[in-house]
């Protein structure tokens, strides 16, 4: 046994995978063997779905018939909805709101208690229910907080469309539903980041799939993971506000002894090729409404990031102008983060599932091992 700390678990091989690929010097990212630039471009995030759980990428039919299933999943139960709607009317706060309603999933779902919680066929059927729902009860709690009432899903939308249909009350044009479509391909796996991590932590103790995209849920949501994208645009409004330099302004941040939202990753030494395909998305939206300052801005901050640092933009960056050109409210960044990557949750954890260990690390113990107990009423 190695007593050789690894703090973070950096670098440090936990399982086989045969999801995600990263290559962190070259800035490549491959999803079962495919570049996500040819899946961004090319593959629906229901395709992406197929493609991360069952392997391969689906035929037609196939996809027909997974993406009309997963539709007709999309309606979430009353009870759910009157949960989303006192957290919504209590201000909770987005991610927290997700969590708990994706617990309380559970309560209202078919798979019958008792089940072998690694069921595969089950699994598969649960994910499906799961991925459907998370989009129906965002959008809700983001109408309700916001004064309206929950727009219904449809069946005849994309996964994409279907969800800025519920959050706008319209369907959205073609160009809105591919950027977004693309964004959730883009965030759909990632190795085993923090919150994948955790889902199969839960998953390797046989608790069901519910408990472990609750836990990753719970995980998504801190700044130095998928936080991060809400605390972009934050950042990049008060540069704005400022009315300083961006340059400026991050300079005086980094002197401050703060982070930068946005910038350095665990894997990637380079840009995030994710980051790649999202900035050109922020340039043509920004182009496209004849304004790119926000894109202008975040050049200018990468720039200097690269310059200074030495750190390059992760896919939070650049998701952070995407969403706000589209008029996504920037509370709500973080849970469609968790929209798209329940993908990857449900496929890591599909794969625990199939060759489980408990995951169990150590902590080399520093405290006392021999101290004399006082009584309480000696203290
Ligand atoms: C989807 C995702 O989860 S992508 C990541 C989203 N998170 C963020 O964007 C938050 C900002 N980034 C960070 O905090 C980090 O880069 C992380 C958490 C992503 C990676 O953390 P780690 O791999 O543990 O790197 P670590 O925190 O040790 O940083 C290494 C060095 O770079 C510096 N650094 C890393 N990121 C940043 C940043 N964004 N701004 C300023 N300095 C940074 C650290 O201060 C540290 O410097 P030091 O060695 O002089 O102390
Ligand atoms: O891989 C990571 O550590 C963080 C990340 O980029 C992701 O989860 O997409």
């Amino acid at each position: 046994m190695s007593d050789e700390l690894k703090k973070g678990l950096e670098g440090v091989l936990v399982a086989e995978s045969d999801l995600s690929y990263i290559d962190g010097d070259e800035g490549r990212l491959v999803y079962r063997g495919y570049t996500i630039e040819d899946l961004a471009r090319e593959a629906s995030y229901e395709e992406v779905l197929y493609l991360l759980w069952h392997g391969e990428l689906p035929t037609e039919s196939e996809l027909e018939t997974f993406a009309s299933a997963m539709a007709e999943e999309r309606a979430v139960d009353d009870a759910v909805l009157e949960t989303v709607r006192d957290l919504a009317e209590a201000d909770e706060v987005p991610m927290a709101a997700l969590r708990t309603a994706v617990s309380e999933l559970s309560a209202f779902d078919d798979a019958a208690d008792g089940e072998d919680p690694t069921d595969r066929e089950a699994n598969l059927a649960k994910g499906k229910r799961i991925t459907a729902k998370i989009p129906t009860v965002i959008a809700a709690f983001t109408r309700i907080r916001d004064g309206a009432e929950p727009v219904a899903p449809r069946e005849d939308l994309s996964h994409a469309a279907n969800f800025l249909y519920m959050l706008n009350g319209e369907e959205p044009d073609d160009v809105m539903e591919d950027v977004f479509d693309q964004a959730l391909v883009l965030h759909a796996d990632h190795g085993l980041n923090a919150s994948t991590f955790s889902a199969m932590v839960t998953s390797s103790t046989l608790a069901d799939l519910h408990s472990a995209v609750t836990s990753a849920v719970g995980t998504l949501g801190g700044s130095l993971h998928g936080g991060a994208n809400q605390n972009v645009m934050e950042m990049l409004k008060e540069v704005d506000e400022s009315a300083k330099d961006p340059v400026q302004w991050v300079t005086d941040a980094l002197d401050n002894g703060k982070r930068v939202a946005g910038f350095g990753h665990r894997v990637y030494n380079v840009k995030d090729p994710r980051a790649k395909i999202l900035s050109e998305q922020s340039e043509e939206l920004g182009e496209a409404a004849g304004d790119t300052k926000w894109y202008e801005m975040s050049v200018a901050i990468e720039e200097y990031m690269a310059e200074e640092k030495g750190l390059a933009p992760n896919v939070d960056f650049y998701s952070a102008t995407t969403y706000y050109q589209m008029g996504i409210p920037i509370d709500i960044y973080t849970p469609i983060f968790a929209m798209s990557r329940v993908g990857g949750w449900i496929a890591h954890v599909l794969e625990q599932y199939e060759d489980n260990r408990l995951i169990r690390p150590r902590a080399r113990y520093v405290g006392p091992t021999d101290q004399t107990f006082t009584p309480i009423d000696e203290r």
